[in-house]
């Protein structure tokens, strides 16, 4: 842990209001999924009023928010009228989809604290700024890379990395429009795939050359206020451990086991990137490791998927320490037991209605892709049912968050299994069998 003067430090809250008065302390989400909804609910346990805005209507974190709204939140406009209107001390993007030129200006303008500060969402919401930052800035050793806005610089770029590459919007997450290709005939398929499942259109790409690691990491980097000096302090997490299908995780645990000197280049690597963006918060560090070496992937300044595991197997999950940081309050990072996570997707069969569903880009179903997701045009099913529950529970030291969503498609997250046990391995063991005892039903 590390304590360092940093001119960011907010303001601690040190009086706390009544949601619902003029007192309130007032903190929206933009974006109000599955990690916004327990955020939301991490929140009121400390008695802050929650706004909870998403781009479409009943989602996660608006079924147990005080307040919620539907806009396109990649139009400025709808962000700053919004803001205007409900007037938080707090803003807290949640997703890699917003306006960021309007949180700038809102976090100029004075109006409310963007966490971790518009900067640092601007530059990780699009793939170039962080790459850039981490790779070129700080020096940070991350896979081989290069950008392109068509086709023909799509080429050309990767004939500059060479095969295997993987090609992903600049902005999307959870592995939309992300292919892996293996030789120049997956070019024109990767760019066509990567138009669809961009979070935005007109999508830019980058190309990375494939890292073959033993194995991945996210390490939950917090940045608070330390209670004593008042400066921010950074601590680390356990290592999680993670497994990836399409892009997107299927399955977490924590501690990961690393030998010193990749734990100790982990942190370093984390440290670095983490106090370069600045602010409070917690950030979801994606590291690659072989052997002794780590390579920088990308950062979430925000709470994590994979570290969904956390909300069985640490003291304080990363949305309560979430909550903590951003309003200026002290963390413990400790690990109370060995623990994973595995996901609930709609499943085979779900979402192939030909139903639009909720404004989701991204498509799971094409064959090139690598990326999960569903996308607006493609079907979904909505109010879809959850079986199994009972059996679920059954399994020993279980619990399970089902995300409420209201469609669903084959690889839409709508819940996840945890476990905590002796052991990682019989934690995995564990979370997996849960999850597979819940089916997802129309
Ligand atoms: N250069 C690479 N070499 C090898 N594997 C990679 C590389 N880039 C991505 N991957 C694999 O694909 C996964 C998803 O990639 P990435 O994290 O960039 O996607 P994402 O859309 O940002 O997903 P998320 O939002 O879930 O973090 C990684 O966790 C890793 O398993
Ligand atoms: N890897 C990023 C991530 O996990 N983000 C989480 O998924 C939601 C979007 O889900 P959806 O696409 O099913 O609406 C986001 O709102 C966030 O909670
Ligand atoms: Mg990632």
């Amino acid at each position: 842990m590390t304590a360092a003067h940093d001119p960011l430090a907010p303001p601690v809250v040190d009086r706390f209001g009544t949601p619902g008065s003029d007192s309130a302390t007032r903190v929206m989400l933009l974006g109000s999924g599955e990690l916004g909804k327990e955020v939301t609910i991490a929140l009121q346990r400390l008695g802050v009023e929650v706004i909870a805005v998403d781009r479409y209507a009943g989602a996660p974190a608006h079924q147990v928010a005080h307040r919620s709204h539907t806009i396109d939140m990649t139009d400025a406009d709808e962000v700053r009228r919004v803001v205007e209107l409900e007037k938080p001390q707090v803003i807290l993007p949640e997703i890699e989809a917003i306006a960021t030129a309007a949180l700038a200006q809102i976090e100029q303008d004075g109006l409310a604290r963007v966490v971790p500060t518009a900067r640092a969402v601007q530059l990780t919401m699009d793939r170039e700024g962080i790459r850039r930052l981490a790779a070129e800035e700080l020096g940070l050793p991350t896979s081989r890379y290069a950008f392109a806005s068509s086709l023909e610089e799509l080429q050309l770029a990767c004939t500059e990395i060479g095969f295997p590459c993987l090609v992903k919007p600049t902005m999307s997450s959870s592995g939309k429009g992300q292919s892996s290709l293996h030789g120049p005939e997956d070019v024109d398929g990767a760019w066509t795939y990567a138009q669809s499942g961009a979070r935005v259109a007109g999508a830019r790409v980058i190309v990375e050359s494939f890292v073959d690691f033993e194995y991945e990491i996210t390490l939950l980097t917090v940045r608070s206020v330390d209670p004593e000096t008042g400066r921010i302090r950074t601590d680390f997490c356990e290592p999680i451990g993670h497994r990836q299908e399409r892009g997107d995780y299927v399955e977490s645990w924590q501690p990961q086991a690393m030998t010193q000197d990749a734990y100790d280049s982990a942190r370093s690597v984390a440290a670095r990137v983490t106090g370069a963006l600045g602010g409070v918060g917690v950030f979801g560090v994606e590291l690659f490791v072989q052997g002794v070496d780590v390579y920088f992937s990308e950062v979430s300044p925000r709470p994590h998927d994979t570290g969904l595991v956390t909300l069985r197997s640490q003291v304080l999950s990363e949305f309560d320490m979430h909550a903590r940081a951003v309003l200026g309050l002290p963390v413990v990072t400790t690990m109370s037991s060995p623990g994973a996570s595995a996901v609930i997707y709609g499943g085979a069969g779900i979402g192939d209605d030909g139903v639009n569903g909720d404004g989701v880009n991204g498509d799971g179903a094409g064959g090139e892709g690598t990326g999960g997701g569903c996308s607006a045009g493609e079907g979904t099913t909505a109010g879809v049912g959850f079986e199994g529950v009972a059996r679920a529970l059954a399994v020993p030291e279980t619990d399970l968050r089902l995300f409420g969503k209201p469609s669903a498609s084959e690889f839409r997250r709508m819940g996840v299994a945890v476990a905590t046990a002796e052991d990682v391995e019989t934690a995995r063991g564990r979370a997996r069998e849960a999850a597979s005892r819940v089916t997802v039903v129309r």
